[in-house]
């Protein structure tokens, strides 16, 4: 468990974090979100022992991080981890692995271990320059799987790279998370949203934890993006059965918040779509994550 008690850090009159207490135990991945400049490379930093807070605790599993028994059970992955181009990516991934204590057999069975989990082990032969950029980032995922770690640390684990290799890559995260718990840290919330459960977000240097889990009791949400603008939408559906609020949340895009006991709801509301002629892009269950937050 990683824990984070009253923590506090300024660099000279820079006052970048205050008073952040967050707990992360095994299990669901987490996300860390923020604007630029928030402060979540530094709590990074401050999880993985590179820095020391100004005041307040980090904790892992009970002892102040940097401490022995965190050794091998939390791995980061850096913003800008960087792979040598000199190796092929088998020989640096075995150098790290007995960097971390394997002995040389079975550091290459480990990496063996990890490129495979990562998709890449018909590729472990290969220089950096000689895989894509989404296999490259792959490749550094593996260097934080060495010696199976409980917790990985993921700084912008997608930055730079096209969506089709960032999808790649939080497919991966999300067929690992069941035996490792990620933090993952993103101004990205659409791409969160897919991954992670519990959010927190950064304000004005403070942490502000939100669950993706609250407010579904009674109601339930839609979220609906139309191809086209339409006048007067909200007026256009108003009659259906069981809606209680429709909000525009940004161009061409609908909240709709229904009444959970019509279960049909959806099916109602595409039945009227396609009566009134009204093309849709895309029509989802629940609230995108950024509406749950902003609201
Ligand atoms: N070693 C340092 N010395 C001085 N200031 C620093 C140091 N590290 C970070 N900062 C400052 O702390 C603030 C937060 O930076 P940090 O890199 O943690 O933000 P971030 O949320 O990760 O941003 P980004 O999304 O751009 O990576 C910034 O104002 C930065 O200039």
């Amino acid at each position: 468990m990683i824990e984070l008690k009253n923590v506090s850090k300024h660099f000279a009159s820079n006052q970048v974090l205050t008073n952040v207490s967050m707990t992360v135990e095994s299990g669901e991945p987490v996300a860390i979100i923020g604007p630029n400049g928030a402060g979540k490379t530094t709590l990074f930093s401050l999880i993985s022992g590179f820095i020391s807070p100004s005041s307040g605790e980090v904790l892992f599993d009970g002892d102040t991080i940097p401490h022995a028994a965190q050794f091998g059970k939390l791995a980061v992955l850096p913003q800008d981890a960087q792979l040598d181009p000199r190796f092929s990516i088998e020989k640096q991934l075995a150098f790290f692995a007995k960097l971390q204590g394997f002995a040389k057999a079975p550091a290459l069975s480990e990496v063996t271990r990890v490129l495979s989990q990562v998709g890449l082990i018909e590729h472990k032969t290969k220089k950096p320059q000689e895989l894509s950029h989404g296999m490259r980032k792959r490749a550094c995922i593996a260097q934080a799987l060495i010696g199976s770690p409980s917790f990985v640390l993921l700084d912008e684990a997608t930055a730079g790279l096209d969506p089709i290799h960032a999808k790649e890559i939080r497919e991966l995260i999300a067929g690992l998370s069941s035996e490792i718990t990620f933090i993952l840290s993103s101004h990205d919330l659409a791409e969160l949203e897919r991954l992670c459960q519990r959010v927190f977000v950064f304000e004005a240097g403070s942490l502000k934890q939100y669950s993706g889990d609250i407010d579904t009791q009674n109601h339930a949400y839609l979220t609906l993006r139309l191809k086209q603008h339409s006048d007067d939408f909200d007026k256009t559906i108003s009659g259906l059965n069981g809606l209680t609020q429709i909000k525009t949340t940004q161009s061409r895009e609908y909240l709709i918040e229904y009444d959970a006991s019509v279960t049909d709801f959806d099916i109602l509301l595409l039945q009227h779509l396609h009566q009134k002629q009204i093309a849709y892009q895309q029509i989802y269950n629940g609230k995108t994550l950024e509406n749950q937050l902003f609201d």
